[in-house]
Order: structure tokens, then C-alpha cells, then sequence
């Protein structure tokens, strides 16, 4: 059995009207039908476009949000079902990361006090000073300065404060993170040290992640196994290299087709699929395929009447798609959808013969890069004020 199975989880938001918001005209169905396994010790990455429902799953995990359907087990434990105070218990096991480190952190709180607050909610330690003890060394080991403990969040960088965000779950020892575009609102030079560090933890630890993220190149580097979501669905789940050595639904290959690559002549020869329009609405969804309305492949049978089953087509790659067999093989041609030319010659602005040619190493992170901007997060300079939301409350 998986550390974590998710078995046709549905979360359904009800849109409600009248002058006293009192009458419910319909549903969103922000996740709707997810099925998946997380292995232990493994990275899920779950990529998709903004709205297809891949934070509401992260929080349908934790029970932040109520699961209209469905099982969430961990570890032989259906979360969905248990009574609240059941369900605090387990939160320890299951910690998030949340995309904004500033807007997820308590402004008047330290880090002591907002790191201590979950570990007082879990019972751990049995004195403040075994508490401090204890945050200290994990503060240390997230490369964190030993004076960060009496100081608050705005003091601290971008990168500086998503690693205090890592310290606050590390803290309640879980074996499940849920990583919520851990890496997005950092610079990209940080980007690659937090991801780095979430390797090394995991390593250490032994720490299962489910990192969610619409930016193929960070889930790539970090997952085992990649979940791409469409409107509240997976429509293909493969080992990481498999996903992105033969994507086969033309979501997925529309999505990889957007990826630049860092060979000037490879992108020179390379195509890239545009959709038509918009992703349509989860309260309102299409029939049949999901993905039908906006698919260069449609066909006029099937596609716009039956759901495709996410089906196995072998080592562990899965895809919802009628015609994958005959997209793969070339049999069936594109009905609609552009494609174009990766790098138009004119946007570039850079002949083909200026261009360098190779590209720097650290154009797609698939190597460990050096944390050699460390100084700057350390000193601790506070970067660009970040717009402050209501914080997170350790879970
Ligand atoms: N509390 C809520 N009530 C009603 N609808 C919601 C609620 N939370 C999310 N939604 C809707 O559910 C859909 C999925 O949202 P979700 O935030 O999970 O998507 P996402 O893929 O994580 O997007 P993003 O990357 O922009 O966060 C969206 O249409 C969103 O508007």
C-alpha cells in the first residue's frame, strides 16, 4: 500500500445567490474525480494551468477544504471520514508549504513563536528550552543565521522566508509535505537553492512531497512521478522521464510544447501547440472529454460525448484520452489548433547566428546549482515588499 491514496476525490464549491447569498444555483467542480498513490519517500509533481484545481486538491489533502467525495488515505487512515479532533492528530503527519512565504507567516509573530506554535498545538517538546533546542538546530540545518529565532518575517529575504516556512513544518516531524508552488514567487537564483534544499531534506528525512506547480521545469527536476491536471481532472500520470520523453495527451503536449529549450538549434526546428481559448468554466464544464473543446485532435465521435478513463498504457504511464494510440502513432491528424514555430525569427531580436551556442548551465535546473547567492540572502535584507495576506496558521 502507497504512503498517500487519493481515490476519486470531488470538491465541489457551492455558488450561491440571493440577497442573503442563501440559494445554491450550482457547483464548481474544482477537483472532480482525482485518483493517485504516493509512494513513500517519493516527489508527486501535479502541474496544470492556473484553476485546474491543484491547490484545492493539495487542501482537500489536509481537510482545509471539505471533500464533497472521495477517500484521502494515509498510511491505511481515510482522513476524509474522521471526526475533527482525529483529523489534528494527523495534521502533524501532513504538513504544507505555501507559495507566499510573506503572506503565510504571522507579521508580529518571531520565528521562535511562530515556529513553537505548531509544536505547543502537536504536544512536542516538554520545555520551552528543549523547543528552542530544537527549532535552533532546524533553523541550522534550513541555513538559516542563529539569530533569526527573536527576529520577524519582514527582516528576511523571499528565499529566507520560504525556508523558515520549511522550518515550521519540519518542526512537527511530518512524513508528508505538501509543497504549493513552493518556488514561484522567489527569484529565479533562489529558486534552484530551495529546491535544492528540499532534495537534501528529503534525503535526510525521508520525507514523501506532493509538490504542486504550473512551472514544468521545477517539477520535472524534483518529482519521481508527474500528475497533469485539466479542470479539476488528471488527464496523464507517468514517471517523471517517461511524462516528458513521450507526453501522449495532447493537453500534456501542448503544455511541453510551451518549454523552451536551451539548444538554439533544437528550438530553432522545434513546433509549439497553441490552444484555442480559454480553460472553460469548472462550474460549468464540458461533457465528455474535458479537454475536447479546446483539442487540436478532436474528433466528432466520442471526444464531445464520453469521459476517457484514465487508462494504463504500461510502466506506469496513465492517459485519459480516446485517440492517444493514434495521436502517438501518427494516424490521426490534427483537426484545429495552430502550431507555430517555437521561436518566431523576428520576436527574438537575436540572428540565429548570435545566438550562443550553447546554452548556460543554468537554463533548465535538472543540476544542482551552487548556492552561490547565499551571501545575499543572508545578509538579511528584506527584497521587494510582497502585498501581505491574511497568514496561514501552523496546521
Ligand atoms: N473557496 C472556493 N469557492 C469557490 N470556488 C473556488 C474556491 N476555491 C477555489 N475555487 C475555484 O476552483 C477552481 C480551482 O482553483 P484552484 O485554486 O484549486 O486552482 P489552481 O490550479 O491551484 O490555480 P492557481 O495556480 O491559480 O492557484 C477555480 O475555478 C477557483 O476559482
Amino acid at each position: 500500500m502507497s504512503l498517500l491514496e487519493l481515490d476519486g476525490v470531488k470538491v465541489h464549491f457551492p455558488v450561491k445567490k440571493g440577497i442573503l447569498f442563501d440559494r445554491t444555483v450550482g457547483h464548481v467542480h474544482a477537483v472532480d474525480g482525482v485518483s493517485l498513490k504516493v509512494e513513500a519517500g517519493q516527489t508527486y509533481g501535479l502541474v496544470g494551468e492556473s484553476g485546474c484545481g491543484k491547490t484545492t486538491l493539495g487542501r482537500a489533502v489536509l481537510r482545509l477544504v471539505d471533500i464533497t467525495e472521495g477517500e484521502v488515505v494515509l498510511d491505511g487512515t481515510d482522513l476524509a471520514k474522521l471526526p475533527v479532533e482525529e483529523m489534528r492528530r494527523f495534521r502533524r503527519r501532513l504538513q504544507m508549504v505555501f507559495q507566499d512565504p510573506l503572506g503565510s507567516l504571522n507579521p508580529r509573530q518571531n520565528i521562535e513563536s511562530i515556529l513553537t506554535e505548531g509544536m505547543l498545538a502537536h504536544d512536542i517538546g516538554a520545555t520551552q528550552e528543549e523547543r528552542r533546542e530544537k527549532i535552533k538546530k532546524i533553523l541550522a540545518r534550513v541555513g538559516l543565521p542563529g539569530n533569526a529565532l527573536s527576529r520577524y518575517p519582514h527582516e528576511f529575504s523571499g528565499g529566507q522566508r520560504q525556508r523558515i516556512g520549511i522550518a515550521r513544518a519540519l518542526v512537527l516531524e511530518p512524513d508528508v509535505i505538501i509543497c504549493d508552488e513552493p518556488v514561484s514567487a522567489l527569484d529565479v537564483s533562489i529558486q534552484a537553492q530551495v529546491i535544492n534544499l528540499l532534495e537534501e531534506l528529503q534525503e535526510e528525512l525521508g520525507l514523501t512531497y506532493v509538490v504542486i506547480a504550473h512551472d514544468l521545469a521545477v517539477v520535472r527536476h524534483i518529482s519521481d512521478v508527474i500528475g497533469v491536471m485539466y479542470l479539476g481532472a488528471l488527464v496523464e500520470e507517468a514517471p517523471s522521464d517517461a511524462l516528458y520523453a513521450e507526453p501522449r495527451h495532447p493537453y500534456t503536449r501542448a503544455l511541453m510544447s510551451a518549454v523552451p529549450v536551451p539548444d538554439p538549434e533544437v528550438e530553432d526546428q522545434r513546433e509549439r501547440i497553441l490552444l484555442a481559448g480559454d480553460l472553460p468554466s469548472p462550474a460549468n464544464p464540458p461533457t465528455g472529454c474535458r479537454f475536447h473543446t479546446r483539442c487540436p485532435w478532436v474528433q466528432d465521435t466520442l471526444c464531445a460525448t464520453d469521459r476517457p478513463a484514465l487508462a494504463d498504457i504500461g510502466g506506469g504511464h496513465r492517459v485519459a484520452c480516446h485517440y492517444a494510440a493514434e495521436i502517438a502513432d501518427g494516424t490521426l491528424q490534427r483537426t484545429s489548433g495552430a502550431v507555430v514555430p517555437a521561436v518566431p525569427e523576428q520576436s527574438t531580436g537575436v540572428e540565429k547566428s548570435e545566438r550562443p551556442e550553447k546554452a548556460p548551465e543554468n537554463a533548465e535546473k535538472t543540476e544542482k546549482v551552487p548556492d552561490n547567492s547565499e551571501k545575499s540572502e543572508k545578509s538579511g535584507t528584506a527584497e521587494k515588499p510582497e502585498k501581505a495576506e491574511k497568514p496561514e496558521k501552523a496546521l
